[in-house]
């Protein structure tokens, strides 16, 4: 069914909505607030999710997107390439939509009513456009390119341009695509790296099978690409392979030389907004004033909160369940005060809090993936953890486990969103919690 329809927002979930017949709300990809469009509904009484006809008359909140992968299909190259939502939206709007979810979602999940604790305003990122210094690709045979899927597809979009890649990484984008099809070699995923402070990159390659020959023609892309300095052939099953130097290293704080540098590797976490990462750490410290406090860290990665933790904490103890993550800052961050554990973070942390003669602490700071950590708040007051840091991917996650801290006695002192994903409608969360 075809209908006209006007747009008054964005939706969490990354496309726009406007109300249909009946008040019906009608969720549409590539839609800005203030637009009236046209659009394809599909029948039915629930929320509908249309596919974008026309735009009738544009909103004010609309911005020309700079890709030409950018928007529906038809419209001449573009391609529905799912690496952006937001491209065609102001970022001061994305912003503002990005801090009602995030109040919504704790209000709705976590039953933390606005007023009942200090929500602050939400943080932007320094760059809403090539911010990116790594990235998760897909190498698409038929152009010898790398792409991003399509929106809601597993169907490649060959990427002849990335506005969220930093300069140097899309330049090592647009190289690798190539090469590796001269190289005969067809990973399934490549996870591309970028080091500003190096000026080179890494890539990690997970490929069907990593015989004795598919490693010889890896050293051959690798001496063929510029600015490829290193290699990691992954394999399911088998331990990574690495070639050449595929560790970089990253500014703790592109703004701050004497924040020092952060190891990191292109096939384990690490935050890929650097300068709006610096932002999130000088946060995080500033609420959990670790000056001479016992710390606990969990979900600790390659030491992105470690280091700074470590300069001001009377200790630290860090539980990461990676490995090659914990050897990164084991690497950067071997000194006495800083214990670091490996295996499952709540499970670490109930083994301490079962303990009676085991480690207390006055602080700690979490970042878990995004499936939270579900059950931490009664951890948290039996390690006596006077006050916490929660970093968060997920703000649905984020809500039900600031919710479990709350009835483990803890308030929220705190609660802040950070964007350290534009044009995209992903939100990420940090709150104090006091008890
Ligand atoms: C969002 S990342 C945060 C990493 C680090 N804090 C940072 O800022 O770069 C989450 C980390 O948790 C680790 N992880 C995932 N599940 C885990 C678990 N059950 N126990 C311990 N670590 C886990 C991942 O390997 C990853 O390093």
């Amino acid at each position: 069914m075809k209908l006209e329809l006007d747009i008054d927002d964005l939706a969490p979930g990354g496309e726009a909505v406007g109300r249909g017949p009946a008040g019906r709300p009608i969720y549409v990809p590539f839609a800005a607030p203030g637009d009236r469009v046209q659009v394809e509904v599909p029948a039915g009484e629930g929320p509908g999710h249309a596919e974008l006809l026309r735009v009738l008359r544009p909103g004010a909140a609309r911005a020309a997107p700079p890709c030409r992968h950018f928007g529906p299909a038809a419209e001449g190259e573009a391609a529905e390439c799912g690496g952006c939502e937001w491209l065609h939206v102001d970022y001061a709007r994305q912003l503002d939509a990005k801090a009602r979810s995030f109040a919504e979602t704790l209000r709705r999940i976590g039953r933390l009513e606005p007023g009942s604790f200090p929500l602050l305003p939400i943080v932007p990122s320094p760059r809403p456009l090539r911010y990116r210094c790594r990235a998760k690709l897909h190498f698409d045979r038929a152009s010898g390119r790398l792409a991003f899927f399509r929106r809601r597809s597993h169907a490649p979009v060959p990427l002849a341009e990335c506005h969220l890649l930093a300069p140097g990484l899309d330049a090592l984008r647009e190289a690798l695509g190539p090469a590796l099809g001269q190289a005969r070699l067809a990973p399934r995923e490549v996870m591309l790296e970028w080091s500003d402070a190096e000026g080179r990159g890494a890539a990690a390659l997970l490929l069907p099978e990593a015989t004795p020959a598919v490693a010889r023609r890896a050293e051959g892309l690798l001496r063929a690409v510029p600015g490829l300095a290193g290699l990691v052939l992954l394999q399911e099953g088998r331990p990574p392979a690495l070639l050449g130097e595929p560790v970089l290293r990253h500014a703790r704080d592109p703004r701050d030389p004497a924040a020092g540098l952060q190891r990191s590797r292109p096939d384990v976490f690490q935050q890929a907004n650097r300068g709006a990462n610096a932002l999130l750490v000088e946060a995080a410290l500033a609420l959990l004033r670790p000056a001479g406090a016992r710390v606990l860290e969990l979900y600790c990665g390659a030491g992105n909160f470690t280091a700074p933790l470590a300069r001001a904490a009377a200790s630290v103890t860090a539980v990461e369940g990676l490995g090659p993550s914990l050897e990164l800052a084991r690497r950067d961050l071997a000194q006495a005060k800083v214990r670091f554990v490996a295996g499952d973070a709540l499970a670490v942390a109930g083994g301490l809090a079962r303990d009676p003669g085991g480690p207390r602490f006055e602080a700690a700071l979490l970042d878990p993936p995004r499936d939270g950590a579900r059950g931490v708040g009664p951890l948290l007051a039996r390690l006596e953890v006077a006050r916490a840091v929660y970093v968060s991917c997920d703000p649905a996650t984020f809500a039900r486990d600031l919710r479990g801290c709350v009835e483990a006695g803890y308030r929220v002192a705190s609660a802040q969103p950070f964007d350290l994903f534009p044009q995209t409608h992903h939100v990420e969360g940090l709150a104090l919690l006091e008890r």
